[in-house]
């Protein structure tokens, strides 16, 4: 699939903006703050109707502008269609196709994307719930019954502390609704854990020859899902939930003092062995990066195995952080496969062939003009 074009009104820097794509490389030059990653993240928000860098929509709208817009023209098998998202004070309005998607859960995944920016860099570094948005992120773009158990255990979990914190220093609790709660949140614990190990998995698969192939057959990857100690891919519904229960039986006086629920798939992680040891403790910053680009590799992989089409990458400034090794792999493999873009502030920091045959634009205060030319 790939985006034919985009138009963005009081969008962060924007005030109007209307551009239109190469289903190729498409390459955002400009000095720093002057708007490039500003269209990447458009782009991911029109995908996936909230944005990478904040949880905070209001931020995404132009200063001073009641709502801001992002259109776009997505070409996919079976032809082209609009997608539009209006973000304002009192909350986003979903199209596709003119027509308004009441649940964000049948907007996401009409355009899938894959974002590779210096952040991921530290998807194996980072805390634990930078791997978890990952995996809710991953899973949300070709699941929709993973995204609607998401929300609602989001939900029944903020409706359990509630009744923590209510109780908080408490010896005991007899509540109705927080046994009828914990019920509800082991049932979509369960789902959402399910989910994480089949994904776990597939990563693993895609994942593990991509890593052999960057690091010349020297390094195994090895992808492992991690959720609550006892709980493993090959228990039944049934059992992950007795595990799950017991545990939180066993907690409940903790959780009454802590006034939180202290077990679930939102303390849950993703470990990284590389040759069997744990890159994250023992990996050097080279293994870490081989790791982090071999990932993203694996996850247009697996989108494409999922939708049958490439999904839309985008690499914010994160081809300047990859030495000319990892470059070159990178831009090899996607090369006429997967409409790309990326920014840069320099292009001649990009040594590979496809960036001379790429469609240029130039960014400066919040305007992106076109420009074919030789680089
Ligand atoms: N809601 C908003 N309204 C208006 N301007 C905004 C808004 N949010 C951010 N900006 C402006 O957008 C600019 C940042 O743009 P962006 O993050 O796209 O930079 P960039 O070109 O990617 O730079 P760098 O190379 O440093 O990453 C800043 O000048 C910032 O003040």
């Amino acid at each position: 699939m790939h985006i034919d074009e985009l138009k963005l009104t009081n969008y962060r820097n924007y005030e109007k903006l209307a551009l239109s794509f190469s289903p190729q490389i498409n390459v955002f030059i400009g000095e720093n703050a002057q708007g490039k990653t500003n269209v990447m993240e458009a782009i991911y928000v029109l995908a996936m109707a909230k944005s990478h860098r904040t949880s905070n929509d209001r931020e995404l709208i132009r200063w001073g502008a009641d709502y801001g817009k992002i259109e776009g023209v997505v070409e996919r098998k079976y032809g082209p269609f609009p997608l539009e998202l209006v973000l304002s004070k009192k909350g986003k309005k979903a199209k596709v196709n003119h027509l308004e998607q009441h649940r964000l859960s049948d907007y996401i995944g009409q355009l899938n994307v894959v974002m590779f920016a210096p952040e991921d860099l530290h998807l194996i570094k980072g805390s634990p719930q930078v791997r978890r948005r990952f995996l809710d992120m991953e899973i949300g773009q070709v699941s929709r019954v993973y995204l609607h158990d998401l929300l609602s255990f989001q939900k029944v979990l903020r409706q359990r502390n509630s009744i923590l914190r209510a109780n908080q220093g408490r010896n005991g609790l007899q509540d109705v609704m927080f046994d009828v709660y914990t019920e509800q949140y082991i049932e979509l614990a369960v789902q959402i854990m399910r989910k994480r190990f089949a994904f776990a998995e597939l990563l693993q698969k895609w994942a593990e020859p991509i890593h052999a192939g960057i690091s010349r057959g020297k390094e195994e990857l090895r992808v492992i899902y991690e959720p609550l100690k006892g709980i493993s891919p090959d228990q039944s519904a049934g059992e992950m939930a007795e595990r799950l229960g017991s545990r939180l039986a066993e907690l409940k006086s903790r959780e009454l003092e802590r006034g939180v629920t202290l077990a679930g798939p939102h303390r849950d992680d993703l470990t990284f062995l590389v040759n069997g040891h744990n890159v994250q403790t023992y990996g050097s910053q080279g293994q870490q990066r081989t790791a982090a680009l071999s990932l993203k590799l694996a996850e247009i992989e697996l989108l494409k195995q999922e939708t049958g089409e490439s999904p839309v990458l985008l690499l914010d400034d994160v081809l300047s952080e990859l030495d000319d090794y990892r470059q070159s792999h990178l831009l090899n493999t996607i090369q006429g496969q997967v409409q790309t873009f990326v920014t840069t502030t320099n292009i001649g920091g990009i040594n590979h062939e496809t960036i001379r045959q790429a469609e240029l634009y130039h960014v400066e205060a919040g305007k992106a003009s076109a420009e074919k030319k030789d680089v």
